[in-house]
């Protein structure tokens, strides 16, 4: 670079000299406490104290791990940036700001985690409030990437800023000082021109936009201004970025994560809400929390990231939520049917279930829905209590009388305080449930008695029946009418023998008296009906029949009171349901027919899903019941806890609905409530993915959106490129900027149109291909996206043996899945590729997926654009798209025109 006059290289040989010592002195440092074994844990407590608590024994662990790894960080990388302020006295300091923890002993070294680390990502001239009060300007600034050569260290690519001159890019900080050195003992006019030559070729003006070598999210150190403030945020937030591709939000999400999963940094307020939380779920803080993405391959994409921030585990932890929803379901809320039987639902991805309006407004049905079961189950409860006050048992009718009064003056929706009500009552419910049971149960174990004195065998044939019923097809366990499961304590897991025949024996003849005193019918294809129907007058007598359903009767409305809090939850999915069944009978939200009642859709398990967290998230939300989580009745709720996540976070979150974000956002701890998500409505790839801002206020509420918008991933014409996409297919103006001193001039999109074969398509890729590492010196980051899953192979496949001879290596990502890290040539379904990124990508057969996906093909082509950072090809059947005909002038044949 030319312009730079003696004082300005006296300065920059000046900071190489220093941060380099100060490289050498960190890891030093850094390397002799990891040899000093200061990082031990437990083992260094000379006196343990046997009752000293293992968990702080393993807390000492934890840090001294952290510690560890910290101190190998910092005997590699010792810093990342060099910032000089000066304080209101006019008094200068350095500080060097580090990646993780630093070293204690050694002044002004910070980690970026902490609030000093601020300092890193503020502009030249910005004013900073450091934790101690003082107010400092910045006046310098270098981003540093240190690296260790065989005779020391040095700093590759530093971006250094002063007020007066800047951003520079310094090649090799090293090479700086031994230039100077060389030019001194140069005494041949050779040698000191080729030594001016290097200078100059090692300090280049502005910023340098770094190839993309490798499929994974880059390492971006330090944020800038705008995405480190959102990164600090407080832990207890609810934050949504919006912004177009490429302007960080990811990277954002990541540090956010990174840095709230150390305890070390979090502030005293944070602490103390994290520890009771973690207490809760019985998880530690960096191990609670909990992301989405849209694909398994993003996931995979970011797992590196993940490691770079020391967070472990994130295969556990990052999900789809596909795979968490069906888990959810099925294992930890019974809606989902299970082997052993339990559960209501069989989940069918392409069932036909929901109308038009269900799938056009899902939070309308998610209301309409969620009312109706508050309502019904309200209902359920005063009824319970109308039957209670009608029975003759003066007690029965007292605490009947108490019910209905409780259920009279709260209001339904207050379910908390009216669950709490009812709670007092519960010793009372007890003790009648079982005296009531105790009785009913003596009359039909005396009619049991009375069968084995007259047939020993009884039992036996019994078990035989039941066994073989087992065996039967079609036996309807759905529709069993709904006193029963639930209801018999007695339904034990046993499945044959005589244990099994006396449960059966107690239930079908308790059915049959309910079914008698209610002037009800059993069904006689479910279970119970058939078993009635085997023992024939082996039951009870008529006058015993009634007796017992009565007080039967009475069990059950007693029982809606013995837990009610479970009951309501529990009984969500079969209150689904019910109000399915209604609906389709008065012909709104779903399809009149075509599908079985104990079918659902995934969306619909959504519903479901919500309905389920959000009663039970209602109710914990609450202190009181929170603190009192042991007593009988709230600790039905406790295994809610087990499910809560201290940090619930979601990348690309416009692909999820905003019934599945309102489903996420309740995993998050009520204590904390933190959640952070991030997406782009322009990108949204999903047919039920959220469309508006309004729909994401549906789902979170309270939340802040953030808005980024300097596009850090593609070059001017590939941005500008997208904003036309943009602005031809919605009309509307896409507000990006490029970084400012960043040379972001590119080459200019590549079109290929006619190309109906793929010999033609894959000649042309090659040639581009190999364009393409002539220009950058090494085969970067590609990928070709195609429109189908069983095109992946065959264009991996033709592709290779075109590129054989160069030694090009061509990989198919067959079902989304990334094949090693190494830098090559990747062939994805178009379908996976959300939340990418590689330095070229080409599209093939634009025209034809416009064909496939008529209703998101603007979207397929604005994501897919948008992979790209320097190249991008498309190429078509036949010719551009009608609705991107109008862009077709800021495409070339190849890279060569240059704007
Ligand atoms: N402050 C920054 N300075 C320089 N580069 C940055 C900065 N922030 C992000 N980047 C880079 O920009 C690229 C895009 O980042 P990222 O994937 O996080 O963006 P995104 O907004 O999530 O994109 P998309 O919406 O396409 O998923 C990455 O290569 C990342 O390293």
């Amino acid at each position: 670079m030319n312009g730079l006059n003696d004082n300005s290289r006296d300065y920059l040989e000046q900071v190489a000299t220093e941060a380099l010592a100060q490289f050498e002195k960190v890891a030093t440092a850094a390397k002799s406490k990891l040899q000093d074994g200061e990082a031990l844990g437990s083992d260094t407590l000379a006196n343990v104290n046997t009752m000293t608590s293992s968990s702080a024994i393993q807390k000492l662990d934890q840090i001294s791990q952290s510690n560890r790894e910290s101190y190998q960080r910092l005997s590699t990388e010792p810093a990342i940036a060099r910032v000089v302020v000066v304080d209101e006295d006019g008094k200068e300091h350095t500080y060097y700001i580090c990646r993780t923890t630093p070293v204690s002993g050694i002044p002004n070294l910070a980690s970026y985690l902490a609030p000093v680390g601020r300092l890193a990502s503020l502009g030249i001239g910005s004013e900073f409030k450091l934790p101690n009060g003082t107010i400092v300007e910045v006046l310098e600034k270098a981003r540093l990437q240190p690296s260790a050569l065989e005779n020391g260290w040095d700093s590759r690519d530093t971006v250094l800023e002063v007020e007066h001159f800047g951003p520079l890019t310094v090649e090799s900080l090293r090479a700086l000082l031994i230039e100077t050195d060389g030019e001194e003992i140069t005494e041949d006019l050779l040698g000191q021109l080729l030594a001016e030559e290097s200078i100059k070729d090692n300090i280049i003006e502005g910023v340098r936009r770094s190839v993309i070598t490798k499929m994974g999210l880059r390492d971006q150190p330090i944020l800038d201004q705008y995405q480190d403030e959102i990164f600090r945020l407080p832990l207890d937030q609810r934050l949504l970025i919006l912004g177009p591709p490429g302007t960080g939000k990811t990277t954002t999400l990541i540090r956010r994560l990174g840095q709230k999963l150390d305890q070390s940094f979090l502030d005293e307020r944070e602490q103390r809400l994290v520890e009771p939380a973690s207490a809760e779920q019985n998880i530690a803080h960096a191990n609670s929390w909990l992301m989405f993405t849209p694909t398994e391959l993003l996931k995979q994409y970011l797992k590196e990231a993940f490691a770079r921030e020391s967070v472990p585990a994130s295969d556990l932890r990052i999900r789809t939520w596909h795979d968490f929803r069906r888990e959810l379901a099925r294992n930890a809320f019974g809606v989902l049917r299970t082997a052993n039987g339990n559960g209501l639902f069989i989940l069918k991805d392409d069932l036909n279930s929901l109308n038009k309006d269900a799938l056009n407004s899902p939070t309308q049905l998610f209301d309409e829905f969620n009312k109706w079961q508050r309502k019904n189950y309200a209902q359920e409860l005063h009824q319970a209590a109308r039957t209670l006050q009608q029975a003759k048992a003066p007690d029965v009718k007292n605490l009947g009388e108490e019910l209905a009064n409780i259920l009279a003056h709260a209001a339904d929706n207050a379910l908390a305080s009216r669950f709490t009500s009812l709670a007092a009552q519960l010793p009372k419910v007890q003790t009648l449930v079982a005296r009531l049971k105790e009785e009913s149960d003596s009359k039909i174990r005396a009619a049991l008695n009375l069968q084995l004195n007259r047939d020993r065998s009884f039992l036996d044939e019994l078990a035989r029946f039941i066994d073989g019923l087992q065996q039967v097809q079609g036996i309807d366990n759905d529709e069993q009418d709904d006193f029963d499961a639930d209801e018999d304590e007695d339904a034990t897991p046993l499945r044959t023998g005589r244990g099994a025949a006396v449960n059966a024996y107690m239930q079908a003849v308790r059915a049959q008296a309910r079914a008698a005193a209610s002037k009800r019918s059993i069904s006689k294809t479910s279970r119970n009906g058939r078993i009635i129907e085997w023992l024939a007058d082996r039951g009870l007598n008529d006058a015993d029949r009634a007796e017992v359903g009565a007080k039967l009767l009475i069990q059950t409305s007693l029982r809606r009171f013995l837990n009610p809090v479970k009951r309501y939850i529990d009984g969500i999915p079969k209150r689904y349901r019910a109000f399915r069944r209604e609906c389709q009978e008065s012909g709104t939200w779903y399809q009149s027919e075509g599908f079985e009642a104990r079918e659902i859709h995934p969306l619909e398990l959504d519903i479901v899903l919500l309905a389920i967290l959000r009663a039970a998230g209602d109710l914990l939300s609450r202190p009181s019941i929170l603190r009192d989580i042991e007593s009988p009745a709230w600790s039905s709720l406790r295994p809610f806890l087990g499910h809560y996540r201290n940090q619930v976070l979601v990348d690309e979150a416009t692909d999820f609905s905003p019934i599945q974000l309102a489903c996420m956002a309740a995993l998050a701890h009520p204590r904390l409530r933190s959640f952070f998500a991030c997406g782009d409505f322009n990108q949204r790839l999903t047919t039920w993915g959220s469309r508006s801002t309004d729909e994401l206020k549906w789902a979170l509420d309270n939340f802040d959106v953030k808005e980024v918008s300097v596009s850090y991933r593609q070059s001017k014409q590939l941005n500008e490129l997208a904003r036309s996409i943009i602005s031809t297919v919605s009309g509307h103006e896409q507000n990006t900027s490029l970084p400012e001193h960043m040379d972001s001039i590119g080459v200019t999109p590549a079109l290929l149109e006619y190309a109906a074969d793929i010999t033609t398509v894959v000649d042309w890729l090659a040639d581009r291909i190999r364009e393409i590492e002539r220009f950058v010196g090494q085969l970067p980051s590609i990928a070709i996206f195609v429109n189908a899953e069983e095109d992946v192979a065959p264009m991996a496949e033709a592709l290779n043996a075109r590129l054989a001879d160069h030694n090009i290596q061509v990989t198919a990502c067959r079902e989304g899945q990334a094949v090693g890290q190494e830098s090559n040539v990747r062939v994805f379904d178009i379908q996976h590729i959300k939340g990418l990124e590689f330095e070229a990508v080409f599209f093939v057969g634009v025209d034809q997926l416009a064909e496939l996906q008529p209703t998101l093909f603007d979207k397929y082509l604005y994501v897919g654009t948008t992979r790209a950072a320097t190249y991008l090809g498309l190429t078509c059947k036949s010719t551009l798209p009608a609705t991107i005909e109008s862009l077709r002038d800021q495409f070339g044949q190849n890279w060569c025109q240059r704007d």
